[in-house]
């Protein structure tokens, strides 16, 4: 496979559960992503270790701070060597372009820098309580073209905005979509869900799934299918 669409999230509280996961998958079938949870218990160490087994990586820390905080972070993720880091576009454009800015001197070797618009597990309830009352369509187009005029390489948001999305901000600009179900698997905390083949289908280049794999009896077969399913 070239450019493996699935990012498995790697949200393991053991490391070893965590390790033994890991060696059932082949580094072209997938990426792996490092969110809080690891990344808080192991640090960059498990970035290292998951770069020595040949798999890329997105650091999924989505910083939210002022421009020079996050812009010195996403640098060190630079240094890490991971393939993606994310912000949260809601930190602004002067947030999004200082991060921008930090990665210029790592050239073609730097992360692909996307930024979070409504996190898959809001619906319009949640924008309400923080005083939006925008859709949360309206709430991710605002968001993500904000996050193209600064400059960024893409966006997180939920299948449900992709098509629009590619539409408005073209083929060029990355969706990168959590909120991944698998027909007949749990929902979870996930509000804004759709299943592998409808979310490419809507027009997402790379599809976060967590818990339907790395908590199922087969992981890695889980994995295969959702490819084959994709290449199909
Ligand atoms: O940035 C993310 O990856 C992210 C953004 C978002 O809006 N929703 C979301 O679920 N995520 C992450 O995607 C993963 C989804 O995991 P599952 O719900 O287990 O498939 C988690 O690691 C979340 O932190």
């Amino acid at each position: 496979m070239q450019d493996p669409k699935v990012l498995v999230a790697l949200d393991y509280a053991d490391i070893d559960q965590c390790m033994a996961f890991v060696e059932q998958l082949e580094p072209g079938s997938c990426r792996l992503k490092v969110g809080k949870e690891m990344f808080t218990l192991f640090g960059p160490q498990l970035v290292k270790e998951l770069h020595n087994k040949g798999f890329e990586v997105f650091l999924d820390l989505k910083f939210h701070d002022i421009p020079n905080t996050v812009a010195k972070a996403v640098a060190a993720a630079a240094e890490l060597g991971v393939w993606m880091v994310n912000v949260h576009a809601s930190g602004g454009r002067r947030m999004m372009e200082a991060a921008k800015a930090a990665l210029e001197p790592y050239g073609d070797k730097r992360p692909k820098l996307i930024a979070v618009t409504v996190l898959t597990s809001m619906d319009q309830s949640d924008l309400l309580e923080l005083g939006i009352e925008l859709s949360p369509m309206q709430q991710v187009e605002r968001l993500a073209t904000l996050t193209k005029q600064s400059g960024l390489d893409g966006v997180v948001c939920s299948a449900h905005e992709a098509k629009m999305l590619k539409s408005l901000l073209g083929e060029e600009f990355s969706l990168v979509t959590p909120g991944i179900r698998p027909t007949g698997s749990a929902q979870g905390d996930q509000r804004r869900i759709m299943t592998p083949v409808e979310a490419v289908t809507a027009g997402s280049d790379y599809l976060v799934i967590g818990r339907p794999i790395t908590q199922a009896d087969s992981p890695a077969e889980v994995l295969t299918t959702i490819n084959a399913e994709l290449s199909a």
